[in-house]
C-alpha cells in the first residue's frame, strides 16, 4: 500500500461538515480504516475574492487504490456531496478533494499532476501539511520546513 496525502477544502454549505463527512466517506478507501487529519484552517479565499473563506485541511492515510482509482473515488465523494461540475474553476465549492502526494510519485497524467500543481505557493496547504508532516521530503528533495519558510503566514488562521 501506499502513503497518500489529500487536500480537503470548502467555501460552501457548512464546509466544516463537509470536511467532517468527507473525512468519514475516506476511511473506507484507506487499507486499516484509519484517517491522519490536521487541525481545520480558516483562509481568505486564493481567487476571486467575492466569495466565502475556505475551511482547508489535509488528510494522510494508506491505500491500495492506484492513483486513477483514488481520483474517481475522491470525485465520487465530491460529486455524493453536492458539488456541481458547473461551478466556476476559482468559484466556490462545496467540496474539493486533492491527491497532494502519492508516495513519493511523481505523476503526469492529463487527469492528475502529482505533487499538486499549486501545492507549494498556497498556505492553506502547506500549512496543514507540515502540521500533519513536519518532516516530509517532496519528491523533488525539498524538505517542507523549507517551503513553509517561503510562504506568507496572513491570511489564514488555525480553528480549534
Ligand atoms: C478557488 C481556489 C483556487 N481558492 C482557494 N482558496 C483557499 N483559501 N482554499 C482553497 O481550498 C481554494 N481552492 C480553490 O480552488
Amino acid at each position: 500500500d501506499t502513503l497518500v496525502y489529500l487536500g480537503l477544502g470548502s467555501n460552501l454549505s457548512s464546509p466544516r461538515q463537509q470536511l467532517e463527512s468527507a473525512l468519514s466517506a475516506l476511511k473506507p478507501l484507506s487499507t486499516d480504516q484509519q484517517i491522519d487529519c490536521s487541525s481545520f484552517y480558516l483562509s481568505r479565499p486564493l481567487g476571486p475574492q467575492d466569495q466565502n473563506d475556505f475551511v482547508n485541511a489535509v488528510a494522510a492515510f494508506r491505500t491500495f487504490l492506484a492513483p486513477l482509482d483514488l481520483l474517481d473515488q475522491l470525485q465520487t465523494i465530491e460529486l455524493q456531496q453536492g458539488r456541481v461540475r458547473k461551478e466556476h474553476r476559482w468559484g466556490p465549492r462545496t467540496l474539493d478533494l486533492d491527491i497532494l502526494l502519492f508516495g513519493d510519485k511523481a505523476i503526469d497524467l492529463p487527469r492528475l499532476k502529482v505533487p499538486h500543481y499549486h501545492m507549494m505557493q498556497r498556505n492553506f496547504v502547506i500549512l496543514p501539511l507540515f502540521e500533519l508532516a513536519p518532516n516530509l521530503v517532496f519528491p523533488d528533495g525539498q524538505n517542507i520546513a523549507q517551503v513553509v519558510a517561503t510562504l506568507p503566514q496572513d491570511g489564514i488562521e488555525k480553528l480549534n
